[in-house]
Protein backbone atom coordinates (compact mmCIF):
# COMPACT_ATOMS: atom_id res chain seq x y z
CA UNK A 1 0.00 0.00 0.00
CA UNK A 2 1.30 3.12 -1.28
CA UNK A 3 1.12 5.56 2.07
CA UNK A 4 2.36 9.19 2.35
CA UNK A 5 2.52 11.00 5.70
CA UNK A 6 2.72 14.42 6.50
CA UNK A 7 3.44 15.68 9.83
CA UNK A 8 3.39 18.86 10.97
CA UNK A 9 4.84 20.53 13.44
CA UNK A 10 4.52 24.35 14.43
CA UNK A 11 7.51 24.92 12.56
CA UNK A 12 8.32 22.34 10.18
CA UNK A 13 6.65 19.67 8.02
CA UNK A 14 8.10 16.26 8.05
CA UNK A 15 7.17 13.97 5.24
CA UNK A 16 7.71 9.91 4.51
CA UNK A 17 6.54 8.18 1.84
CA UNK A 18 6.14 4.23 2.24
CA UNK A 19 5.36 1.63 0.10
CA UNK A 20 4.06 -0.58 3.29
CA UNK A 21 4.38 -3.36 4.43
CA UNK A 22 7.90 -2.15 4.26
CA UNK A 23 9.22 0.08 6.54
CA UNK A 24 11.98 1.38 4.83
CA UNK A 25 10.71 4.56 3.07
CA UNK A 26 10.82 5.16 -0.68
CA UNK A 27 11.54 9.08 0.44
CA UNK A 28 11.71 11.12 3.18
CA UNK A 29 11.46 15.14 3.89
CA UNK A 30 11.96 17.85 6.07
CA UNK A 31 10.74 21.51 5.62
CA UNK A 32 12.09 23.49 8.05
CA UNK A 33 11.88 27.15 9.50
CA UNK A 34 8.16 28.17 7.39
CA UNK A 35 7.28 31.68 7.63
CA UNK A 36 11.01 32.59 8.52
CA UNK A 37 12.75 34.64 5.80
CA UNK A 38 14.70 31.48 4.42
CA UNK A 39 13.27 28.33 4.63
CA UNK A 40 15.19 24.74 3.88
CA UNK A 41 13.95 21.80 2.16
CA UNK A 42 15.85 18.60 3.11
CA UNK A 43 14.33 15.76 0.30
CA UNK A 44 16.23 12.59 0.33
CA UNK A 45 14.98 9.81 -2.14
CA UNK A 46 16.15 5.84 -2.12
CA UNK A 47 16.78 4.74 -4.99
CA UNK A 48 18.01 0.59 -4.86
CA UNK A 49 19.48 1.22 -1.30
CA UNK A 50 21.32 4.16 -2.78
CA UNK A 51 20.48 7.82 -1.52
CA UNK A 52 20.03 11.06 -3.03
CA UNK A 53 19.16 14.36 -1.59
CA UNK A 54 17.96 17.52 -2.58
CA UNK A 55 18.67 20.75 -0.53
CA UNK A 56 16.82 23.90 -1.42
CA UNK A 57 16.93 27.39 0.53
CA UNK A 58 13.64 29.70 -0.42
CA UNK A 59 10.85 32.04 1.32
CA UNK A 60 7.47 29.72 2.43
CA UNK A 61 5.14 31.76 3.89
CA UNK A 62 3.11 28.73 5.38
CA UNK A 63 2.46 25.70 5.35
CA UNK A 64 -0.08 25.38 2.00
CA UNK A 65 3.28 26.75 0.39
CA UNK A 66 5.36 23.93 1.97
CA UNK A 67 3.24 21.62 0.78
CA UNK A 68 3.13 22.44 -2.81
CA UNK A 69 6.80 22.14 -2.82
CA UNK A 70 6.53 18.85 -1.71
CA UNK A 71 4.45 17.53 -4.07
CA UNK A 72 6.32 19.12 -6.88
CA UNK A 73 9.88 17.03 -5.62
CA UNK A 74 7.88 13.55 -4.99
CA UNK A 75 6.21 14.26 -8.73
CA UNK A 76 9.86 15.97 -10.42
CA UNK A 77 10.73 14.38 -13.75
CA UNK A 78 14.18 13.57 -12.56
CA UNK A 79 14.04 12.10 -8.64
CA UNK A 80 10.32 11.71 -8.20
CA UNK A 81 9.07 8.43 -6.90
CA UNK A 82 5.93 8.90 -8.58
CA UNK A 83 4.37 9.94 -11.81
CA UNK A 84 1.22 11.02 -10.81
CA UNK A 85 -0.12 11.72 -7.31
CA UNK A 86 -2.68 9.21 -7.53
CA UNK A 87 -0.77 6.53 -6.93
CA UNK A 88 -0.79 7.15 -3.54
CA UNK A 89 -3.70 5.36 -1.73
CA UNK A 90 -3.80 7.07 1.53
CA UNK A 91 -2.57 9.81 3.07
CA UNK A 92 -1.80 9.93 7.41
CA UNK A 93 -1.90 13.39 8.57
CA UNK A 94 -0.15 14.03 12.06
CA UNK A 95 -3.26 15.81 13.93
CA UNK A 96 -2.00 17.41 17.08
CA UNK A 97 -5.27 18.43 18.70
CA UNK A 98 -8.73 16.12 18.45
CA UNK A 99 -10.70 17.68 21.57
CA UNK A 100 -13.01 15.47 23.66
CA UNK A 101 -14.51 13.68 20.47
CA UNK A 102 -11.64 12.56 18.31
CA UNK A 103 -8.57 9.89 19.19
CA UNK A 104 -8.59 7.39 17.59
CA UNK A 105 -6.91 7.27 13.87
CA UNK A 106 -9.91 8.55 11.24
CA UNK A 107 -10.84 8.59 7.95
CA UNK A 108 -11.32 12.65 7.13
CA UNK A 109 -14.47 13.24 6.71
CA UNK A 110 -16.36 16.97 6.52
CA UNK A 111 -17.18 16.83 9.52
CA UNK A 112 -13.70 15.50 11.01
CA UNK A 113 -11.90 18.71 9.25
CA UNK A 114 -14.72 20.61 10.92
CA UNK A 115 -13.78 19.33 14.65
CA UNK A 116 -10.50 20.36 14.27
CA UNK A 117 -11.64 23.50 12.65
CA UNK A 118 -13.49 24.58 15.57
CA UNK A 119 -10.57 23.43 18.12
CA UNK A 120 -7.91 25.91 16.56
CA UNK A 121 -7.70 27.92 20.18
CA UNK A 122 -6.95 24.82 22.14
CA UNK A 123 -3.96 24.31 19.45
CA UNK A 124 -2.83 27.52 17.74
CA UNK A 125 -0.13 26.69 16.46
CA UNK A 126 -0.43 23.47 14.59
CA UNK A 127 -4.32 23.13 13.84
CA UNK A 128 -4.95 25.79 11.32
CA UNK A 129 -1.66 24.30 9.43
CA UNK A 130 -2.93 21.05 9.81
CA UNK A 131 -6.29 22.05 8.37
CA UNK A 132 -4.65 23.77 5.93
CA UNK A 133 -2.25 20.60 4.96
CA UNK A 134 -5.38 18.49 4.82
CA UNK A 135 -7.11 20.86 2.44
CA UNK A 136 -4.71 21.16 0.05
CA UNK A 137 -3.16 17.03 0.28
CA UNK A 138 -7.21 16.69 -0.65
CA UNK A 139 -6.57 18.19 -3.83
CA UNK A 140 -3.02 17.45 -4.82
CA UNK A 141 -3.88 13.48 -3.75
CA UNK A 142 -7.58 13.18 -4.62
CA UNK A 143 -7.94 9.55 -5.17
CA UNK A 144 -6.19 8.55 -1.74
CA UNK A 145 -8.20 7.58 1.98
CA UNK A 146 -6.76 10.14 4.11
CA UNK A 147 -6.65 9.45 7.54
CA UNK A 148 -5.82 11.79 11.05
CA UNK A 149 -3.83 9.77 13.41
CA UNK A 150 -4.21 12.37 16.94
CA UNK A 151 -1.25 13.16 18.99
CA UNK A 152 -3.75 13.18 22.24
CA UNK A 153 -4.86 9.55 21.76
CA UNK A 154 -1.39 7.41 23.64
CA UNK A 155 -2.79 9.83 26.71
CA UNK A 156 -5.81 8.29 26.96
CA UNK A 157 -4.54 5.77 29.44
CA UNK A 158 -3.81 9.14 32.21
CA UNK A 159 -5.77 8.06 35.38
CA UNK A 160 -8.18 10.67 36.32
CA UNK A 161 -6.48 12.24 39.10
CA UNK A 162 -3.58 13.09 36.60
CA UNK A 163 -6.42 14.57 33.43
CA UNK A 164 -8.51 16.79 35.89
CA UNK A 165 -7.73 19.87 36.98
CA UNK A 166 -8.68 21.30 40.57
CA UNK A 167 -11.35 23.67 39.15
CA UNK A 168 -15.60 22.66 39.82
CA UNK A 169 -16.67 19.99 37.94
CA UNK A 170 -18.87 21.71 35.81
CA UNK A 171 -15.87 23.15 33.56
CA UNK A 172 -14.81 19.83 32.94
CA UNK A 173 -18.28 18.22 31.89
CA UNK A 174 -19.68 21.43 30.05
CA UNK A 175 -16.28 22.40 28.51
CA UNK A 176 -14.05 19.04 28.12
CA UNK A 177 -11.62 21.12 30.35
CA UNK A 178 -9.22 18.07 31.22
CA UNK A 179 -5.61 17.37 30.29
CA UNK A 180 -5.11 16.35 27.18
CA UNK A 181 -1.82 15.49 26.41
CA UNK A 182 0.83 16.11 23.05
CA UNK A 183 2.95 14.18 21.17
CA UNK A 184 1.47 10.97 22.10
CA UNK A 185 2.91 9.29 18.72
CA UNK A 186 6.59 10.16 19.49
CA UNK A 187 6.44 9.28 22.85
CA UNK A 188 4.68 6.04 21.78
CA UNK A 189 7.07 5.03 19.20
CA UNK A 190 10.02 6.01 21.42
CA UNK A 191 8.66 4.51 24.93
CA UNK A 192 8.01 1.20 22.80
CA UNK A 193 11.66 1.46 21.14
CA UNK A 194 13.18 1.93 24.87
CA UNK A 195 11.24 -1.32 26.06
CA UNK A 196 12.16 -3.41 23.39
CA UNK A 197 16.16 -1.90 23.79
CA UNK A 198 15.35 -2.79 27.56
CA UNK A 199 13.79 -6.10 26.72
CA UNK A 200 11.29 -5.38 29.61
CA UNK A 201 7.79 -4.80 28.20
CA UNK A 202 6.79 -3.33 31.68
CA UNK A 203 9.69 -1.23 32.31
CA UNK A 204 9.56 2.30 33.87
CA UNK A 205 10.70 5.15 31.41
CA UNK A 206 10.47 8.85 31.07
CA UNK A 207 10.23 10.17 27.34
CA UNK A 208 11.25 13.47 27.03
CA UNK A 209 10.18 14.81 23.60
CA UNK A 210 12.03 18.69 22.73
CA UNK A 211 11.82 19.73 19.31
CA UNK A 212 10.12 22.96 18.98
CA UNK A 213 7.39 21.76 21.19
CA UNK A 214 8.53 20.48 24.26
CA UNK A 215 6.54 17.79 26.17
CA UNK A 216 7.33 14.35 28.96
CA UNK A 217 5.82 11.48 29.68
CA UNK A 218 5.77 8.82 32.29
CA UNK A 219 4.98 5.14 30.79
CA UNK A 220 4.54 2.02 32.98
CA UNK A 221 3.83 -0.93 30.96
CA UNK A 222 3.50 0.47 27.73
CA UNK A 223 0.94 2.75 28.76
CA UNK A 224 1.14 6.80 29.46
CA UNK A 225 0.06 7.66 33.12
CA UNK A 226 1.03 11.55 33.25
CA UNK A 227 1.97 14.02 30.59
CA UNK A 228 3.33 17.44 30.61
CA UNK A 229 1.50 19.23 28.44
CA UNK A 230 -2.27 19.87 29.55
CA UNK A 231 -5.53 21.51 27.61
CA UNK A 232 -3.46 22.54 25.10
CA UNK A 233 0.10 22.07 24.17
CA UNK A 234 1.22 25.28 26.09
CA UNK A 235 1.68 23.56 29.36
CA UNK A 236 5.36 22.42 31.39
CA UNK A 237 8.54 22.79 29.48
CA UNK A 238 9.93 25.67 28.26
CA UNK A 239 9.56 25.43 24.45
CA UNK A 240 11.08 27.23 21.38
CA UNK A 241 8.25 30.29 21.75
CA UNK A 242 5.78 28.47 23.99
CA UNK A 243 6.39 29.56 28.07
CA UNK A 244 4.94 25.90 29.66
CA UNK A 245 4.42 26.20 33.28
CA UNK A 246 3.05 29.60 34.51
CA UNK A 247 0.94 30.87 37.82
CA UNK A 248 -2.60 31.48 36.40
CA UNK A 249 -2.31 34.94 38.16
CA UNK A 250 0.20 35.82 35.66
CA UNK A 251 -2.35 36.52 33.31
CA UNK A 252 -5.34 37.68 35.46
CA UNK A 253 -2.62 40.16 36.37
CA UNK A 254 -1.87 41.33 32.90
CA UNK A 255 -5.48 41.40 31.96
CA UNK A 256 -5.90 43.89 35.11
CA UNK A 257 -3.33 45.77 34.76
CA UNK A 258 -2.30 46.00 30.78
CA UNK A 259 -5.92 45.61 29.58
CA UNK A 260 -4.83 42.84 26.72
CA UNK A 261 -7.21 40.67 26.11
CA UNK A 262 -7.44 36.90 25.42
CA UNK A 263 -6.52 36.86 22.03
CA UNK A 264 -3.14 38.78 22.92
CA UNK A 265 -2.30 36.42 25.66
CA UNK A 266 -2.49 33.32 23.38
CA UNK A 267 -0.43 35.55 21.71
CA UNK A 268 2.14 36.38 24.06
CA UNK A 269 2.04 33.00 25.33
CA UNK A 270 1.85 30.80 22.37
CA UNK A 271 4.40 32.78 19.57
CA UNK A 272 6.32 35.34 22.04
CA UNK A 273 7.47 33.56 25.15
CA UNK A 274 9.78 30.29 25.84
CA UNK A 275 12.89 30.71 24.39
CA UNK A 276 12.20 33.15 22.35
CA UNK A 277 11.05 35.80 24.56
CA UNK A 278 14.36 34.95 26.86
CA UNK A 279 16.65 35.47 23.79
CA UNK A 280 15.22 36.86 21.10
CA UNK A 281 15.43 33.08 18.87
CA UNK A 282 13.68 30.22 19.00
CA UNK A 283 15.98 27.77 17.31
CA UNK A 284 18.11 25.94 20.03
CA UNK A 285 21.23 25.98 17.72
CA UNK A 286 20.65 30.00 17.09
CA UNK A 287 20.99 30.30 21.26
CA UNK A 288 23.51 27.73 21.46
CA UNK A 289 25.56 30.39 19.24
CA UNK A 290 24.28 33.47 21.46
CA UNK A 291 25.78 31.53 24.37
CA UNK A 292 28.78 30.26 22.90
CA UNK A 293 29.44 34.61 22.28
CA UNK A 294 29.21 35.35 25.56
CA UNK A 295 25.00 36.31 26.03
CA UNK A 296 23.97 35.76 29.54
CA UNK A 297 20.60 35.78 28.40
CA UNK A 298 21.10 32.97 26.31
CA UNK A 299 22.88 31.25 29.13
CA UNK A 300 20.14 31.90 31.47
CA UNK A 301 17.54 30.48 29.40
CA UNK A 302 19.71 26.93 28.79
CA UNK A 303 19.87 26.88 32.85
CA UNK A 304 15.87 27.43 32.95
CA UNK A 305 15.03 25.40 30.17
CA UNK A 306 17.51 22.37 31.31
CA UNK A 307 15.88 22.97 35.22
CA UNK A 308 12.41 22.97 34.31
CA UNK A 309 13.18 18.96 32.72
CA UNK A 310 15.23 18.05 35.59
CA UNK A 311 12.03 19.09 37.65
CA UNK A 312 10.02 16.74 35.88
CA UNK A 313 12.29 13.76 36.04
CA UNK A 314 11.90 14.34 39.66
CA UNK A 315 7.74 14.24 40.19
CA UNK A 316 7.71 11.19 37.02
CA UNK A 317 10.46 9.13 39.12
CA UNK A 318 8.01 9.41 42.17
CA UNK A 319 4.91 8.62 40.06
CA UNK A 320 6.66 5.49 38.46
CA UNK A 321 7.94 5.11 41.78
CA UNK A 322 11.36 4.05 40.05
CA UNK A 323 13.12 4.55 36.58
CA UNK A 324 14.42 1.69 34.56
CA UNK A 325 14.98 4.64 31.19
CA UNK A 326 14.76 8.33 30.51
CA UNK A 327 14.73 9.14 26.71
CA UNK A 328 15.94 11.86 24.69
CA UNK A 329 14.02 12.69 21.72
CA UNK A 330 13.20 14.87 18.44
CA UNK A 331 15.17 18.05 17.23
CA UNK A 332 17.17 19.27 20.42
CA UNK A 333 16.89 15.89 22.28
CA UNK A 334 18.48 13.70 19.60
CA UNK A 335 20.69 16.72 18.49
CA UNK A 336 21.55 18.99 21.67
CA UNK A 337 24.67 17.25 23.44
CA UNK A 338 24.81 20.16 25.94
CA UNK A 339 21.25 20.18 26.93
CA UNK A 340 21.62 16.27 27.81
CA UNK A 341 24.35 16.76 29.56
CA UNK A 342 22.51 20.05 31.97
CA UNK A 343 19.75 18.01 32.24
CA UNK A 344 21.54 14.83 33.63
CA UNK A 345 24.05 16.73 35.79
CA UNK A 346 23.80 16.03 39.46
CA UNK A 347 21.19 13.33 39.09
CA UNK A 348 23.29 10.75 41.05
CA UNK A 349 20.88 10.85 43.45
CA UNK A 350 18.01 9.16 41.45
CA UNK A 351 20.52 7.10 39.17
CA UNK A 352 21.23 8.75 36.47
CA UNK A 353 24.87 9.22 35.34
CA UNK A 354 25.61 10.78 32.20
CA UNK A 355 29.25 9.07 29.74
CA UNK A 356 30.25 12.20 28.93
CA UNK A 357 32.22 11.52 25.64
CA UNK A 358 29.22 8.84 24.82
CA UNK A 359 27.01 11.40 25.05
CA UNK A 360 28.71 13.84 22.56
CA UNK A 361 28.83 11.19 19.61
CA UNK A 362 25.81 11.45 17.37
CA UNK A 363 24.01 8.39 15.74
CA UNK A 364 21.04 8.06 13.94
CA UNK A 365 19.78 4.66 16.09
CA UNK A 366 18.99 4.12 19.83
CA UNK A 367 21.86 5.23 21.91
CA UNK A 368 23.16 4.90 25.31
CA UNK A 369 24.77 7.54 26.24
CA UNK A 370 24.78 6.43 30.06
CA UNK A 371 27.82 5.08 31.96
CA UNK A 372 28.53 1.41 33.40
CA UNK A 373 27.11 2.18 36.89
CA UNK A 374 24.18 4.23 36.32
CA UNK A 375 21.42 2.70 37.45
CA UNK A 376 19.29 4.18 35.07
CA UNK A 377 19.81 3.58 30.98
CA UNK A 378 19.87 6.91 29.19
CA UNK A 379 18.69 6.53 25.70
CA UNK A 380 19.01 8.77 22.68
CA UNK A 381 16.16 7.27 20.36
CA UNK A 382 15.55 9.11 17.01
CA UNK A 383 11.62 9.48 17.00
CA UNK A 384 9.98 8.29 14.04
CA UNK A 385 6.21 9.99 14.07
CA UNK A 386 5.92 9.20 10.04
CA UNK A 387 6.07 5.13 10.67
CA UNK A 388 4.15 5.09 13.71
CA UNK A 389 1.14 7.04 11.63
CA UNK A 390 1.80 4.73 8.78
CA UNK A 391 1.65 1.37 10.75
CA UNK A 392 -1.90 3.20 12.79
CA UNK A 393 -2.92 3.79 9.03
CA UNK A 394 -2.46 0.27 7.50
CA UNK A 395 -4.62 -1.24 10.58
CA UNK A 396 -7.32 1.16 10.10
CA UNK A 397 -7.59 0.50 6.69
CA UNK A 398 -7.41 -3.08 7.33
CA UNK A 399 -10.28 -3.31 9.82
CA UNK A 400 -12.39 -0.79 7.08
CA UNK A 401 -11.82 -3.83 4.72
CA UNK A 402 -12.68 -6.44 7.06
CA UNK A 403 -15.93 -4.86 8.37
N1 LIG B 1 21.91 20.22 15.78
C1 LIG B 1 21.01 20.76 16.60
N2 LIG B 1 21.35 21.25 17.81
C2 LIG B 1 20.45 21.79 18.64
N3 LIG B 1 19.14 21.90 18.35
C3 LIG B 1 18.75 21.44 17.16
C4 LIG B 1 19.64 20.83 16.23
N4 LIG B 1 18.92 20.46 15.14
C5 LIG B 1 17.65 20.83 15.39
N5 LIG B 1 17.53 21.41 16.59
C6 LIG B 1 16.33 21.96 17.24
O1 LIG B 1 15.23 21.16 16.92
C7 LIG B 1 14.07 22.02 16.79
C8 LIG B 1 13.12 21.39 15.83
O2 LIG B 1 12.80 20.10 16.33
P1 LIG B 1 11.63 19.28 15.68
O3 LIG B 1 11.44 18.06 16.50
O4 LIG B 1 11.93 19.09 14.25
O5 LIG B 1 10.47 20.36 15.88
P2 LIG B 1 8.95 20.49 15.47
O6 LIG B 1 8.47 19.11 15.07
O7 LIG B 1 8.33 20.96 16.73
O8 LIG B 1 8.87 21.48 14.37
C9 LIG B 1 14.60 23.34 16.28
O9 LIG B 1 13.84 24.39 16.77
C10 LIG B 1 16.03 23.36 16.81
O10 LIG B 1 16.02 24.18 17.97
C1 LIG C 1 2.34 19.31 20.05
C2 LIG C 1 3.53 20.06 19.58
O1 LIG C 1 3.97 20.97 20.25
O2 LIG C 1 4.07 19.67 18.41
P1 LIG C 1 5.42 20.20 17.72
O3 LIG C 1 6.50 20.00 18.72
O4 LIG C 1 5.59 19.31 16.52
O5 LIG C 1 5.24 21.63 17.42
MG1 LIG D 1 7.44 17.72 16.10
Amino acid sequence: MNIFVVNSGSSSIKYQFFKMPSVQPVCTGLVERIGQPTAAIIHKVNVNGAEQTVQLSLYLADHEAGMLEIEKLLTDAAIGVIQNPDEIEAVGHRIVHGGEHLSQPTIITDAVKEEIKRIFPLAPLHNPGHYQGIQIAQKLFAKAVHIAVFDTAFHQTLPEKAYRYAIPQSYYDDYGIRVYGFHGISHQYVSGQAAQYLNKPDAKIITIHLGNGCSMSAVKDGKCIDTSMGLTPLDGLIMGTRCGDIDPSVLTFLMQNTGCDGDQLSNLLNKQSGMLGLTGCSDMRDIKALMDSGDTNARLAYDMYAYRIKKYIGAYTAVLNGLDAIVFTAGVGENAALVRQMVCHDMDYLGIRLDEAENEIRRSTTHEINTADSRVKILVIPTNEELEISNQCVELMQNVVCC
